[in-house]
C-alpha cells in the first residue's frame, strides 16, 4: 500500500475512520479521501460491501465523517465508506478561488474539456475510475468489488446520480441528499457547466441526471432522493428534484422522493436520515 499515506486514524463504533492521502494521477495533486472500515474488516477475512460518499459545494473529506454520525449505522451494516474531496487541491489555476461555487471545493464531478480546467479538473474520472480501482486493489482483502454503492449531497447528489447513470453496473445502489437534479436548468449548474464544458449546451446534457435518466439502459436501478422541504436551495430551484421524477416516470425508472417536512440543507438533515441511506443501500448491496 505504499502509494497510500495514512492521515488520521480513529476508533469510531469498533471500527476506523482512517483519512488517507496520495498522488492522484487524473487531477495531477495531492488529494485527501477518507475511508472507514467497520468493525467487521477487523482480520481482513471477510469481503464487505463499499458506499462511496460525494460531498457538496465547500466541502472536503472532513463534512461527512464529522457532522453525518453515518459510522454508526456503517458499522452495524458492515459496509466501508470512502469519501473523496471535492475538486483538485493546490493545483493553481487562475480564478479557482473567487467563488465558493466553481473551481476549488467546487470540481462538480464532470471531466472539464475547456482550458484551464481540463488538465486537473477530472474528478469523474477520478472518482469513478482512479479511486473506485485504488480502493479495490490497496484493500483487496476486505472489499467486495461486487456490491459497491454510491450516495452524495448536493453538488454531491447529483456527482452519485451522474456517476451510476454514465457508468452502468459500476454502482449497485445509489441514493441522494438535496442533490442538484438537473443542473442544465438552475445557476449553479450552468454556471459549471459553461466554465468546465464551454458554451454548447450539447455538451452539458451528457453530465445532467435528469437527462441521462431518460436515456438509461443497464441493470434495474432504484433511485432515493431525500430532499429537506424548507431546504433554500430547493426554494431557489437550484435543485428541481420533481424534474428528475418526471424523466424517472417517463422511462419507467423506479424513483423515490422523501420530502421532508421542516428540514433545510445542511448536515442536520442529512444526520437525521442517513441511517435510512445506509438500510436502503443495504437492502441492495446484501441481498
Ligand atoms: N456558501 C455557503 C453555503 C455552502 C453550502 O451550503 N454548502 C453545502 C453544500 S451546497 C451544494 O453542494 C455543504 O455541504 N456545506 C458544508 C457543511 O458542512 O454544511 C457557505 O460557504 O457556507
Amino acid at each position: 500500500m505504499d502509494q497510500l499515506s495514512l492521515v488520521s486514524s480513529n476508533k469510531i463504533f469498533g471500527g476506523y475512520q482512517k483519512v488517507y492521502s496520495h498522488q492522484s494521477s487524473e487531477l495531477k495533486c495531492k488529494m485527501n479521501f477518507s475511508l472507514y472500515l467497520p468493525p467487521q474488516a477487523e482480520g481482513g477475512d471477510v469481503k464487505l460491501p463499499v458506499i462511496f460518499y460525494l460531498s457538496g459545494l465547500t466541502c472536503s473529506e472532513q463534512n461527512f465523517i464529522t457532522k453525518s454520525g453515518f459510522q454508526r449505522y456503517a458499522a452495524d451494516h458492515g459496509i466501508i465508506v470512502v469519501g473523496p474531496d471535492t475538486s483538485p487541491r493546490g493545483v493553481k489555476i487562475p480564478g479557482d478561488d473567487e467563488s465558493w461555487d466553481f473551481g476549488v471545493a467546487a470540481g462538480f464531478y464532470v471531466d472539464a474539456t475547456k482550458e484551464p480546467w481540463s488538465t486537473n479538473y477530472r474528478m469523474a474520472s477520478y472518482v469513478n475510475k482512479e479511486l473506485y480501482e485504488l480502493i479495490q486493489q490497496a484493500f483487496s482483502n476486505v472489499v467486495d468489488p461486487e456490491r459497491i454503492g454510491i450516495m452524495g449531497h448536493s453538488m454531491g447528489g447529483h456527482g452519485a446520480l451522474i456517476s451510476t447513470l454514465r457508468n452502468p453496473g459500476l454502482y449497485k445502489s445509489v441514493s441522494a441528499f438535496a442533490p442538484i437534479c438537473n443542473p442544465i436548468q438552475g445557476p449553479w449548474g450552468t454556471k459549471a457547466l459553461t466554465g468546465y464544458l464551454g458554451d454548447d449546451k450539447s455538451k452539458w446534457v451528457e453530465w445532467d441526471a435528469t437527462e441521462l435518466v431518460k436515456k438509461y439502459d443497464g441493470p434495474p436501478l432504484t433511485l432515493l432522493i431525500d430532499q429537506g422541504s424548507i431546504d433554500q436551495f430547493y426554494l431557489d430551484k437550484q435543485l428541481l428534484p420533481e424534474n428528475l421524477v418526471e424523466a424517472c416516470r417517463s422511462v419507467g425508472v423506479p424513483v423515490i422522493l422523501k420530502l421532508r417536512e421542516g428540514y433545510d440543507h445542511s448536515y442536520y438533515h442529512i444526520a437525521s436520515y442517513i441511517g435510512e441511506h445506509f438500510d436502503f443501500h443495504a437492502k441492495i448491496l446484501k441481498a
